[in-house]
C-alpha cells in the first residue's frame, strides 16, 4: 500500500522521485521546468495578468471621460461617476492577486487529521511540526528558495531564523508560540522540491475546529488562495465543521478550487473486507459535497480532485529514499485510487 499512496502523492505533487534533477530534459530540448503543467499555470496567469493591464487603461480612459462629460456638460450624475471610478480598484484588486507569479495551495482540515505531515512528504522532509494532539498553532507558509539557503521570517520581524525554530514558535505546546492568525514564511531550498521550484506555495494551517476566528482566517490567508485541500480523515468521515468551513470560503470566493484528501488511507488495510464500500461512501459523500453542496465542479471534475492517501507512509517511505534505502516492497500491486 506505501507504494501506491507515495506514488499517488507523488502524481498529486507532480513530484514523481522518477523525474527529479536538474539535468532532465524533455525530447524537444525543453527543461522539464517548462514543461511542467504548473508552468503552464504559471504563464497562463501571467498572460491574464497582461490582459488586466490593458484593462486597466481602458477603465481609466473611460473613468476620465465620464469625469469630463459630468464636469463640462453635467449629462453624467456623479453617483454614477463614482461608481465608475471604482471599477479602477476593482481591476487594481485583480491585478495585485494576478501579479503573483506563484500558486498557492492552502491546507484546511480538523486536528491531527494529517495536514502538515501531507505537507512535509511532498516536501520529502519533516520540516513542519507534526504529531498528535493540536500541534499547529499558526499559519506556515513554505516557498521555494532561490539562493539554497533554508531560514524563516516572522510577520513581526525581518530576522532570518533557523527553520527548526518553527518547533517553538508554531507548535501549540511551546511556550513561545505565536498568535493563531500570524504567518511564518518558511524559505527551504528549491532543489529540494520540484514543486517549489515550480513556484508553488504551500500553506499549513491549524485545525478548523480549534479556532473561532474562522472569518479573520479567510480574510488573512484564503481570499488570494489559488488551490484549497481539505485534508480529512479516512478513518471517520467529512465533519460539518469542515464543510462549514468551506461554505464560508465559497461564500467569499467564486468557485474556489477544493481537493478532497481522505488521508490516513493506511487504516483502511485493518479492514480489508470494508475497504470498498468505505471508499464508495467517502466518494459519494465528497462528490456530493463538491458538486451539490458547494457547487464548484462538475461530477467529473470532483472525482479527479478526491484522493485516498497515507501521508504518514508517503513520508516514511520518502526519507527512506533519502537515505538510499528501498522505500517499499516492490512486489506489492499497486491499487487503484477510487
Ligand atoms: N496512521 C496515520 N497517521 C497519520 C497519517 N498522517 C498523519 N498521521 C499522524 O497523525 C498525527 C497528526 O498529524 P499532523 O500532520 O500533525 O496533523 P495536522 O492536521 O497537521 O494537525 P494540527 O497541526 O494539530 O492541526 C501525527 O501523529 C501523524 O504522524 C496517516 O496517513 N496515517
Amino acid at each position: 500500500m506505501a507504494a501506491y499512496l507515495n506514488r499517488t502523492i507523488s502524481l498529486m505533487s507532480g513530484d514523481d522521485p522518477g523525474i527529479r534533477g536538474p539535468s532532465l530534459a524533455v525530447g524537444d530540448g525543453r527543461s522539464l521546468r517548462d514543461s511542467s503543467p504548473l508552468q503552464i499555470f504559471v504563464k497562463a496567469k501571467k498572460k491574464i495578468n497582461d490582459i488586466f493591464v490593458e484593462i486597466e487603461d481602458y477603465v481609466r480612459d473611460a473613468v476620465a471621460y465620464v469625469q469630463s462629460l459630468q464636469q463640462e456638460r453635467s449629462i453624467v450624475k456623479s453617483d454614477d461617476a463614482v461608481q465608475v471610478e471604482g471599477y479602477i480598484v476593482k481591476v487594481k484588486g485583480i491585478r495585485d492577486v494576478l501579479m503573483r507569479d506563484h500558486m498557492k495551495v492552502a491546507f484546511f482540515g480538523r486536528t491531527s487529521n494529517g495536514k502538515s505531515t501531507v505537507i512535509n512528504a511532498m516536501l520529502r522532509e519533516k520540516i513542519l511540526p507534526s504529531g498528535i494532539g493540536h500541534t499547529t498553532n499558526c499559519f506556515l507558509q513554505v516557498e521555494g528558495s532561490d539562493s539554497g539557503e533554508s531560514y524563516l521570517v516572522t510577520e513581526d520581524s525581518t530576522e532570518k531564523q533557523n527553520v527548526k525554530s518553527v518547533g517553538q514558535l508554531a507548535h501549540a505546546l511551546c511556550k513561545e508560540k505565536l498568535g493563531e492568525s500570524q504567518l511564518v514564511h518558511i524559505y527551504w531550498p528549491k532543489d529540494k522540491c520540484l514543486l517549489l521550484r515550480d513556484d508553488v506555495v504551500f500553506v499549513d494551517s491549524p485545525g478548523i475546529d480549534v479556532s473561532p476566528n474562522l472569518d479573520e482566517w479567510i480574510d488573512r490567508h484564503c481570499l488570494d488562495a489559488d488551490v484549497f485541500v481539505l485534508v480529512s480523515n479516512a478513518e471517520s468521515t467529512l465533519m460539518l465543521t469542515e464543510k462549514n468551513f468551506f461554505h464560508k470560503v465559497s461564500t467569499r470566493l467564486s468557485k474556489p478550487n477544493i481537493f478532497i484528501l481522505n488521508n490516513r488511507w493506511d487504516a483502511s488495510a485493518s479492514e480489508p473486507e470494508f475497504l470498498d464500500e468505505v471508499r464508495a461512501q467517502h466518494m459519494e459523500r465528497a462528490v456530493s459535497f463538491l458538486v451539490k453542496e458547494l457547487k464548484v465542479c462538475t461530477q467529473k471534475e470532483a472525482n479527479e480532485r478526491i484522493f485516498f492517501v497515507s501521508a504518514k507512509e508517503a513520508l516514511q517511505a520518502r526519507l527512506l529514499e533519502q537515505k538510499g534505502q528501498p522505500a517499499h516492497s516492490k512486489n506489492k500491486t499497486p491499487i487503484q485510487p477510487y
